[in-house]
């Protein structure tokens, strides 16, 4: 049974509580490994989630069973009312490798989504819908250059775009800035910040960085392994919008290394 832990008790969570995504009592084996066990998590409206969990405590696969890449092996995963059988419309990733098509220009990448689900002629209507994405995150300019010529930050920009155009119910985030220099990474953090504050977006992403989750969610889940599951329940109430300032105040470096003893507590197991 997982816990919740308030890190500031001004306000009870978001303001909007509908529930997009639920999972309820969700076990993944592969054979005779069991990869996750019992994980409970409900995900609402405009919420940002993260996940953080020492390597192969099940991260990655809580994300793919999330994204309908894979199912579980028992328990309930539904989004938006429906259970996830399946890849879905509803459901947008990104991962960390832009994997953008090089013989398409930034803007075909964006619009390929749409491209492969409704044909050319449905990509050709949602261009202007594209190039307000690629306004949306700094990158306008660069619409008909093609991926070789993008810097890394703006590659996942272009994948932003890309992730945005089918206006998913969710945002499926898989260290979508770890292969980033730090500097582009903290930046590309705030934008996709700004992006979900805009757009009311429902977000949940993996991470390894601590002050990444810490800076981007609402709600830390921690995982510990063996079987994965979720230990506990973090919520992080600093006011939004969040900015790179706040990294450096007492309560972000309180939280930071309250969540840094739990990983670490699992570590060395104790
Ligand atoms: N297809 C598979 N077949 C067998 N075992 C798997 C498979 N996928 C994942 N696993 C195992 O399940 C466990 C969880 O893997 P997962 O990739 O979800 O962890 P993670 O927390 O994302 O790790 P990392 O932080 O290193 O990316 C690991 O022990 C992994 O070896």
């Amino acid at each position: 049974m997982s816990q919740v832990v308030k890190m500031d008790s001004r306000r009870e969570g978001p303001a909007v509580t509908r529930p997009v995504y639920q999972i309820e009592r969700m076990s993944k084996s592969f054979g005779a490994f069991r990869a996750l066990q019992g994980v409970n998590l409900t995900l609402n409206k405009g919420e940002f989630g993260a996940v953080i969990g020492s390597s192969g405590c099940g991260k990655s696969t809580l994300l793919k069973i999330m994204a309908g890449l894979m199912p579980p092996s028992s328990g309930r995963v539904v989004l938006a009312g429906k259970p996830v059988l399946g890849p879905r419309r509803d459901i947008g990733m990104m991962f960390q490798q832009a994997t953008l098509l090089p013989w398409k220009t930034t803007l075909e990448n964006v619009l390929l989504p749409i491209e492969i689900r409704d044909g050319k002629g449905a990509a050709r209507a949602a261009a202007g819908r594209a190039r307000d994405l690629l306004e949306l995150v700094g990158i306008g300019r660069a619409e008909k250059v093609y991926p070789g010529e993008l810097s890394g930050g703006m590659a996942q920009r272009a994948s932003i775009c890309r992730m945005l155009i089918s206006e998913p119910e969710v945002l499926l985030l898989d260290e979508p800035f770890s292969a980033l220099d730090e500097l582009t990474r903290d930046f590309m953090n705030m934008e996709l910040q700004r992006i979900c504050l805009e757009r009311h977006a429902t977000a949940f992403l993996v991470t390894h960085s601590i002050p990444e989750a810490v800076i981007l969610a609402d709600r830390i889940y921690i995982m510990q392994a063996n079987p994965g599951h979720v230990a506990e329940i973090v919520d992080i109430d600093l006011p939004r919008p969040r900015n790179l300032d706040m990294i450096n105040t007492p309560k972000f470096g309180e939280i930071v290394h309250y969540i840094r003893e739990k990983l670490g507590q699992e570590a060395f197991g104790t």
